[in-house]
């Protein structure tokens, strides 16, 4: 007999410079509430929509790759990091969409990034092909008040249940580059081998 099972693959995306605790909790959650049989986590190649450059791919995907090492299910995607141009999700998805036809794709994503989702390059097609699943983010206006501005279409988007977690990429560069390196000051906020990896490599601090 056929199976009736349906492939759930999750998407989930981002600067990650560098990927930290927030981010591993967040695609632990997805994994577990959605029964995702997989989750590609896709560091962003060039994010047209942010105002500063960002760090290096090579020290961005390495430390995506020690962040979610330990997770099974979890693919790291280096699919936006080869390709020339912005960065937009859409592509990504249609991509994945081709090379799993019957797939049904997920995307996932923090409450402040919901925020400026209509400002998406596509986002109707993204609404289209894949279902959206926010989690809410301390600093942001909680996912669900902002469903009802996508009232025909709520089918779509899912809340996620994360517990409130403060911590920011910008927070991390911040202290590493007033602290000149400390990998303490950063243990409590990225996985350790992440922390190993900035201090090492001088990622936020001058050597
Ligand atoms: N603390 C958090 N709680 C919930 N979602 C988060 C949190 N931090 C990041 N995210 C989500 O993870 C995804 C990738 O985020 P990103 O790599 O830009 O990290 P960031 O901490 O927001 O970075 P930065 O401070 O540099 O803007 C986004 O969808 C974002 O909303
Ligand atoms: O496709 C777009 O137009 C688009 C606009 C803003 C953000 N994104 C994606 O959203 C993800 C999270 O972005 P960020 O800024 O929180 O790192 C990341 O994968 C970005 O490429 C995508």
């Amino acid at each position: 007999m056929p199976s009736t099972h349906q492939k759930r693959i999750g998407v989930f995306g981002g600067a990650f410079d560098p990927p930290h605790n927030a981010h591993v909790a967040l695609a632990q959650s997805a994994l577990e509430q959605l029964g995702l049989d997989s989750l590609h986590v896709v560091p962003t190649g060039y994010a047209w929509h942010k105002a500063r450059v960002l760090s290096a791919p090579e020290h961005r995907l390495a430390m995506t790759r020690l962040a979610f090492q330990d997770m099974p299910r979890v693919e790291v995607d280096e699919r936006e990091l080869q390709r020339a141009g912005p960065t937009f999700t859409i592509d990504t998805l249609e991509a994945l969409q081709a090379e799993n036809p019957d797939a049904q794709l997920y995307l996932i994503m923090g409450a402040d990034q919901f925020a400026a989702f209509r400002q998406w390059h596509r986002w109707q097609a993204i609404v289209g092909l894949a279902i959206i699943c926010i989690a809410d983010r301390a600093t942001s206006t909680a996912a669900k008040a902002q469903f009802d501005a996508y009232s025909e279409q709520k089918d779509r988007f899912l809340a996620l249940p994360l517990a409130p977690m403060p911590v920011s990429a910008t927070q991390i560069r911040q202290l590493m580059a007033s602290g000149a390196g400390q990998t303490r000051e950063i243990g409590d906020l990225v996985p350790e081998p992440v922390a190993r990896y900035i201090s090492v490599n001088h990622v936020y601090s001058p050597r």
